[in-house]
């Protein structure tokens, strides 16, 4: 498993905006999109492309293509739906698809209540988008119904890793495939409460309320 951490000064201005408590929701919402929209950056740098032959108004020459099939990019909602316009608009012809974890606050396990994902994802380049990885019992869940509809590339734009949560996904990935985390950090640890530290809260709820 690689992990890149986005070594950029906009992205540790806008993180340390995000990470500030007095940071109101729209003001939160903004920053993740355009942090995602960084880190998508670096992240679709492994892209699959292949050359074609165009014409501009004065000459033919080659350029470059995504190849098809298309990139699937996935949410895990709620947070990693406030990811997607930022993923979209470095990759308008992405697919989408949509997964709907949330985690046990008492036991800290991942509940899966949604999934639409295409049956085949074999051959796919598919981006996981979740802003926390904390326990990692999230994205290791993300990764095996991935796994399971035969993806063998799959790279995750997150905003913060735990330590102990990436130690978790490249212990459970092992080198089963091809696994890529991007991130703008990795944090200290976590706490008793299973949150990073320092962290920003919980994301879900200063993007969308306490529900
Ligand atoms: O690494 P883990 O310990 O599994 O925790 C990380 C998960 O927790 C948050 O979602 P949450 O369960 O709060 O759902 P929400 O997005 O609906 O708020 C976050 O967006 C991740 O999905
Ligand atoms: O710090 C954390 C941990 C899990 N989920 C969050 O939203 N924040
Ligand atoms: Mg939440």
């Amino acid at each position: 498993m690689r992990v890149h951490v986005a070594d950029h000064p906009l992205v540790a201005h806008k993180l340390t905006v995000l990470r500030q408590a007095s940071t109101p929701s729209p003001v939160f919402r903004q920053l993740t999109e355009e942090l995602v929209t960084l880190l998508a950056y670096e992240a679709t740098r492994g892209i699959s492309v292949e050359e074609v032959d165009i014409v501009t108004p004065v000459a033919p020459t080659t350029g470059t293509h995504l190849t098809t099939p298309r990139p699937m990019v996935v949410p895990i909602l709620r947070a990693g739906l406030g990811m997607l316009e930022g993923m979209t608009r470095l990759l308008p012809t992405a697919e989408v698809g949509f997964l709907g974890l949330v985690r046990n606050e008492e036991t800290l396990e991942a509940v899966t209540y949604a999934n639409r994902l295409p049956d085949d994802l074999s051959g796919r380049q598919c981006y996981l988008l979740d802003p926390m990885l904390a326990t990692g019992g999230t994205l290791v869940a993300a990764i095996d119904y991935l796994f399971e509809r035969g993806a063998r590339n799959v790279t995750c734009i997150t905003l913060l890793c735990a330590p102990e949560g990436l130690d978790t996904v490249e212990k459970a990935v092992g080198d089963r495939a091809d696994v890529t985390i991007v991130t703008a950090s990795i944090d200290e640890r976590l706490n008793e409460r299973g949150y990073i530290v320092p962290g920003l809260g919980d994301a879900g709820d200063r993007l969308y309320g306490v529900v």
